[in-house]
């Protein structure tokens, strides 16, 4: 069990942020039939926006209204959707993390 509160219902076997990101860096390469990533990085980085900016309201919505477990399914979705643009763009997690 982890001593950091933030982390304490962090499971070991759930995906990382750097994890999803491997993840989804190689979708990007390989391209698999039936990838979500595949068609959002096809539609370019306009409509990767948009659904950046919808599931930020989301985020806001769910954390206005609804519980903490359905906020932090939204915040997960919001953070799928900026590494798509990450990748749409080129940008790494050290060009990211370097502002942190
Ligand atoms: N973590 C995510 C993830 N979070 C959100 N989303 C997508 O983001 C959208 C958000 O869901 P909403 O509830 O807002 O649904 P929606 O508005 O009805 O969705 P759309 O109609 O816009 O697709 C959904 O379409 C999901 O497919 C995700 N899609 C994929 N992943 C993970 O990314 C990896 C690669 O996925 P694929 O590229 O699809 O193989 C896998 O590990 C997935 O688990």
């Amino acid at each position: 069990m982890s001593k950091n509160p933030m982390m304490s219902n962090y499971d070991s076997t759930v995906k990382t942020f750097e994890e999803l990101f491997a993840e989804l860096n190689e979708k990007a390469r390989t391209r698999p039939e039936g990838s979500g990533t595949v068609k959002q990085l096809d539609a370019g980085v306009h409509a990767i926006g948009k659904k950046v900016v919808e599931e930020a309201a989301e985020v806001w919505m769910a954390a206005r209204y609804e519980t903490n477990d359905e906020a932090a399914e939204e915040i997960s979705q919001l953070l799928y959707h900026l590494q798509v643009m990450m990748l749409a763009k080129g940008i790494s997690l050290e060009d990211v993390y370097k502002y942190l």
